[in-house]
């Protein structure tokens, strides 16, 4: 039984398009809230989204939207799911305004509410002022928002992203995770996001999930993701600061790493019976009369993480 809490719900979930094994007997809960959906090109993300949709049929498995099932309750999901295509699928001679208001409509609003409606959700993507030109002459960034838009037209209860910063600039790609954001807290709509980039999500999603191949990596909290490392990073100030204060420690019996103005610790480090290493760092650089300009936990980024979890499946599936 699938708690009300869960958006999407998968068990084995499997596609393979002829030779090619796209999702590989996926099992996978995500909640509400923002959930980052990470992997290389081709690691079955846009395949997942559309099989969640009933856009593609899964060729094994089952999987539940929203409590209802991908194989028999395609229009409901539908009528709950928002969604923004990767590819671009705007028709050039219309405008933002009548393309949301067609697709509101679609959605079984009347027509004066389609209109409300679609003025409403082309200011929040911010394409208030361009919504009447068509859409054939925008930048990607304002095809981007139309397309967030139309995701948003029915005040749909969940939104599934597929890469929805692709070939945006830098500034345009801020704003775009910016208004991710608002969506999911602001709006409290649960949100799939996709990005291949796999640090790209880590600052605005509550949980990452991470394909590789087609089978399910790893899936977390974003800051679980984030505070695995057991690593402290030490920096002090001080003639020759860093040398003195890493040949203390390594005196005290810890070892530590040069990693540029930085030196990296073990949390964990230090033989049995000795100071809490917090403790131990500080005190050394009292000691030495170095002034401790910081003293923190690492965060690896989530690019690390998948290296390492990749590496160990590697080595199960080779051991
Ligand atoms: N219609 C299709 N026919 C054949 N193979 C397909 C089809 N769609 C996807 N694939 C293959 O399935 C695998 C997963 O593709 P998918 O597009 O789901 O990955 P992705 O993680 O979304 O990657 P990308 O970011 O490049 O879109 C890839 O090997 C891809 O080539």
């Amino acid at each position: 039984m699938q708690s009300v809490d869960t958006v999407v719900q998968t068990q084995g979930l499997t596609k393979d398009y002829g030779p090619v094994l796209a999702l590989d007997s996926l099992d996978l809960g995500i909640g509400p809230g923002i959930t980052g959906l990470v992997g290389a090109n081709g690691a079955g993300k846009s395949t997942l989204l559309k099989i969640l949709l009933g856009l593609v049929p899964a060729t094994g498995g089952v999987a539940q939207v929203l409590g209802h099932d991908i194989a028999t309750e395609g229009p409901a999901i539908r009528s709950l799911v928002g969604y923004l295509p990767e590819h671009d699928c705007l028709p050039p001679d219309v405008s933002a305004s009548d393309f949301v208001v067609h697709l509101a409509m679609m959605s079984g609003l009347p027509r004066v509410a389609a209109r409300e409606r679609a003025a409403e959700v082309l200011r929040h993507v911010g394409l208030a002022e361009e919504r009447y030109r068509p859409m054939g002459g925008y930048s990607t960034g304002m095809k981007q928002k139309a397309k967030l838009a139309q995701a948003l037209a029915h005040d749909p209860r969940l939104v599934l992203l597929d890469e929805p910063t692709n070939g945006l600039d830098p500034a345009a790609r801020e704003e775009m995770l910016g208004l991710v954001q608002r969506i999911g807290r602001d709006f409290g709509i649960a949100v799939i996001v996709t990005s291949h980039l796999l640090g790209e999500l880590e600052r605005v999603s509550d949980h990452v999930v991470v394909l590789d191949g087609g089978r399910l990596l790893r899936a977390s909290r974003t800051d679980e993701f984030l505070d695995a490392t057991g690593v402290l990073l030490v920096e002090v100030l001080g003639e020759d600061g860093q040398a003195r204060m890493a040949e203390a420690l390594g005196r005290a019996g810890v070892a530590t790493t040069s990693r540029g103005a930085l030196l990296t610790v073990d949390a964990a480090a230090g033989p049995a019976g000795s100071p809490d290493v917090h403790d131990l760092i500080r005190d050394t650089a009292g000691d030495l009369g170095l002034g401790l300009v910081r003293l923190q936990v690492d965060h690896r980024r989530i690019e690390d993480v998948f290296a390492d979890d990749r590496a160990s499946t590697e080595e199960v599936s080779r051991g």
